[in-house]
């Protein structure tokens, strides 16, 4: 018989992006890494899927079904949705037992969160069972995962680009110097390539498929050799499926408008930054992290853009996750780094 009772959870890190979240365990790592995504009813609001599962039906769902990611900008969209997802992902990480005393959780917030965004992403963490819930700036998470030493009085600038935004950070001694936080990122790229199919062959084509075409033929900077890539969608003149050829350059180039935005955000944030952190970054370069900076050539253009060294951290996508674990794991010597949580919704 399985063992459904335990006594004491194992604290939790969670990383809730608006395209992925990951759950980190105190002392066992990344355990889960799935798509933001809930299936839900949508007369009666029953959630049918999260994560992977939910994923598969999105564009693929009868009318009464709809697959949903609740977080949208990086903020919760919907609480009731982000709520039941945020409680399938901490039953999954610990193994569907019921605890006597519950975990602690660590939640990364954007950095441009408003204070009843911060509420809310707490609430839903504590509705999902967290016996308390810190919350923690996303760029600062990212830097600790990324292992930039933010505790130390030097300058560091960390970009993560995720799905639905960019965080770009000047972190130095704990703390957060200047920051930006743009609402253009991953999504805002797949949604060029949909417009620009759309615009040049009157083809319709769906969110995964452009994030497909992203991956394997996108860029930000011209690449020495033109691939293509067949892409399968709907006449938007016939109403029927069509398969076309698109190449890297174009794409390139349709992508040229949101990479953009990041460069702007990441020059006008070293406009911002104090000359001492500056002439730090000069020396240490940019780090960049998020599954958006792994866009082949983005290292390449903005250190072309900005004259500095540019890294791409080990692992981009699981940085806020591991800095979010790096914080449960030291929470007394990182107590600093988080945000003193507001009080709830409720208790206000
Ligand atoms: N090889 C790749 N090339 C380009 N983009 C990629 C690649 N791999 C993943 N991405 C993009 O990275 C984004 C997801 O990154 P990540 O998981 O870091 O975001 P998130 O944390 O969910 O979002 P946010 O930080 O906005 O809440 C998606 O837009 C995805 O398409």
């Amino acid at each position: 018989m399985a063992f459904k009772f335990g006594l004491v959870a194992k604290d939790l890190g969670i990383d809730l992006g608006t395209a992925n979240s990951l759950v980190y365990v105190k002392g066992r790592g990344v355990v889960l890494l799935e798509p933001s995504v809930v299936a839900i009813r949508k007369e009666t609001g029953q959630v049918l899927a999260v994560g992977n599962e939910a994923k598969q039906m999105i564009g693929r769902t009868p009318g009464n079904i709809v697959a949903i990611r609740p977080m949208k900008d990086g903020v919760i969209a919907d609480f009731d949705i982000t709520y039941n997802m945020l409680k399938h992902f901490i039953n999954k990480a610990l193994g569907d037992k019921t605890y006597l005393i519950k975990p602690n959780v660590v939640v990364c917030v954007p950095s441009g969160a408003t204070a009843v965004e911060e509420r809310a992403i707490r609430d839903a963490a504590l509705a999902a069972g967290a016996r308390e819930a810190y919350l923690i700036e996303e760029p600062m998470a990212a830097a600790i995962g990324a292992g930039l030493p933010v505790e130390e009085p030097t300058g560091n600038l960390i970009v993560d680009i995720g799905g639905g935004t960019t965080e770009v950070a000047v972190i130095s001694f704990g703390g957060i110097v200047t920051s930006q936080s743009l609402r253009i990122a991953g999504d805002e790229m797949d949604e060029a390539i949909i417009n620009h199919i759309k615009k040049t062959y009157n083809l319709m084509i769906g969110e995964r498929t452009a994030e497909e075409i992203k991956i394997n033929i996108g860029s930000a900077y011209p690449q020495d050799t033109v691939t293509t890539y067949e892409v399968k969608g709907r006449d938007l003149i016939t109403g029927l499926p069509r398969t076309i050829e698109v190449s890297s350059e174009e794409i390139y180039k349709a992508l040229k408008e949101p990479v953009s935005a990041i460069v702007e955000a990441i020059k006008a944030t070293l406009e911002k930054t104090p000359p001492e952190l500056a002439a730090d970054i000069m020396d240490r370069g940019i780090m960049l992290a998020g599954g958006g900076s792994l866009l082949k050539g983005l290292d390449k253009l903005i250190s072309a853009e900005t004259h500095m060294p540019v890294h791409v951290a080990e692992e981009p996508m699981y940085c806020v996750a591991y800095g979010t674990g790096k914080a449960l794991e030291n929470l007394n010597v990182l107590r600093n780094v988080l945000k003193t949580p507001k009080k709830s919704i409720k208790e206000a």
